[in-house]
């Protein structure tokens, strides 16, 4: 086993290596920090498919799922795995780390490595399904986050951008230099041109929950009462040209739509149910790449310190709305809100009226910098608590072997 002292490489908000240590111990973290329900759920537990297993939302839905739900099934990312040079993606680690927890709590949850847009993976997932878990899917959860898409009929892959729809935008950003050092400063996105809005919808909309549904539907594989929820973001003004009125909003409207219509659907035929579960900034993979969003966070946290609630917290409330251990509360377009401790109207004026006076010589008082940028590297498995990063590691950590 190769063993190895790592140290952060990065540029900007992306690093080359991952720690294994680091990465495993996040996601005991996490575990830790889901509130244990007051009846632990016994027996076989419900069967969910939780997709974007390995990061950011989805993976807090797979370990509040286990803890909160006693969930089995099936939980799908996209990986890579280790090389003699590079250390595997961080969500691997945490992967072999989640495969662990559902183990020890006795849960049968199945990992796999793929694609989650591909048919191929659809077929797998149904498979193990119908082999493995009864042939009934109770709960599917899609926390997907992807640059491209391949559509599966025509063989087209699209791109998704991050831009402003109608004109330009400018906005405030905050970037460090190599030795961390804050710096706040403008960046103009240009307009979304050409297709970029269909290309985006098609990657971030709700073309793949749609066709994942109709799959497993098509083989019989939907329990009565099936209920399926998929990630959404709305967000402050401050970050609506580039969000929810830019290209990604557009995403994410035509997801939203996508939830109504499935419900219909499955209202229908299984007595089931689509939702989107609208949810509060994180610092995740996904979300450092949106121009002004990590300004945005680091001073949402200067605002609210620890009563920004951590995804964990907010998908452990999710699965409770889910299984009926909390009541169903839906906005007027049937969305479940847990973005209700950021848009609260104090908390965004506060807010903006940080952003307003925001420079690179006050930004380190109004935002918390340090939070953010510890949170940016433990996405990598880095600036950990507990972890000795002085002590070499294996990084050649296997994938979880799901034999029987
Ligand atoms: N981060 C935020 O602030 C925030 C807020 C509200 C809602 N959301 C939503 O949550 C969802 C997940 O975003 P995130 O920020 O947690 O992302 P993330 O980057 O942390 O995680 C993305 C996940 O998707 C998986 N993935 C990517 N491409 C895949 C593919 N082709 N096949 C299978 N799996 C694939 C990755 O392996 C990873 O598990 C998105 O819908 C996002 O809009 C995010």
């Amino acid at each position: 086993m190769s063993e190895r002292v790592l140290t952060p490489r990065n540029r900007g908000f992306l690093f080359l290596d991952s720690h294994p240590a680091g990465c495993r111990q996040v996601v005991a973290d996490m575990w830790q920090a889901c509130p244990a329900p007051a009846g632990v759920p016994e027996g076989d537990g419900p069967v969910a498919l939780v997709i974007g297993s390995s990061a950011g939302y989805g993976l807090a839905a797979t370990l509040a799922g286990l803890k909160r739900a006693g969930i089995r099934g099936v939980a799908v990312s996209f990986e890579k795995a280790p090389t003699a040079r590079r250390t595997a993606t961080a969500g691997w680690y945490r992967t072999a780390a989640t495969a662990d927890i559902a183990r020890t709590a006795g849960r049968d949850l199945v990992f796999l490595n793929g694609d989650a847009f591909s048919d191929s993976t659809k077929e797998q997932v149904a498979d193990l399904i119908e082999q493995r878990f009864g042939g009934r899917l109770d709960y599917l959860v899609y926390s997907v986050a992807a640059p491209r898409r391949t559509d599966p009929d025509t063989g087209t892959t699209y791109a998704s951008v991050l831009k402003p729809i109608g004109r330009a935008n400018r906005t405030k950003t905050l970037v460090f230099d190599d030795e961390g050092v804050p710096e706040v400063r403008e960046v103009e996105t240009g307009p979304a041109e050409g297709d970029d809005v269909e290309q985006t919808v098609a990657v971030m909309g709700g073309a793949d929950w749609e066709r994942w549904i109709g799959h497993l539907a098509a083989r019989g594989l939907l329990a009565d009462g099936f209920t399926t929820a998929a990630l959404s973001y709305i967000g402050s003004p401050l970050t609506a040209a580039i969000y929810r009125q830019g290209t990604i909003g557009a995403a994410k409207a035509h997801l939203e739509a996508t939830a109504r219509t499935l419900n219909d659907r499955l209202d229908k035929t299984v007595g089931g149910r689509a939702v989107t579960s609208v949810n509060g900034a994180a610092v995740t993979q996904s979300s450092t790449a949106i121009p002004g969003i990590a300004l945005y966070t680091g001073l949402l946290r200067g605002v609210l310190g620890e009563d920004l609630v951590p995804p964990i917290r907010q998908l452990a409330a999710l699965w409770d709305q889910l299984t009926g251990a909390a009541p169903l509360v839906l906005d007027d377009e049937g969305r479940i809100r847990l973005d209700t401790f950021e848009l609260a109207d104090d908390v965004q004026a506060a807010v903006a009226e940080r952003w307003e006076t925001a420079t690179t010589a006050t930004v380190t008082d109004l935002a918390d910098l340090d939070w953010f940028r510890a949170e940016v590297r433990r996405l990598y498995g880095f600036s950990v608590p507990g972890i000795d990063y002085t002590a070499p590691v294996a990084t050649d950590v296997p994938w979880p072997d799901h034999t029987p």
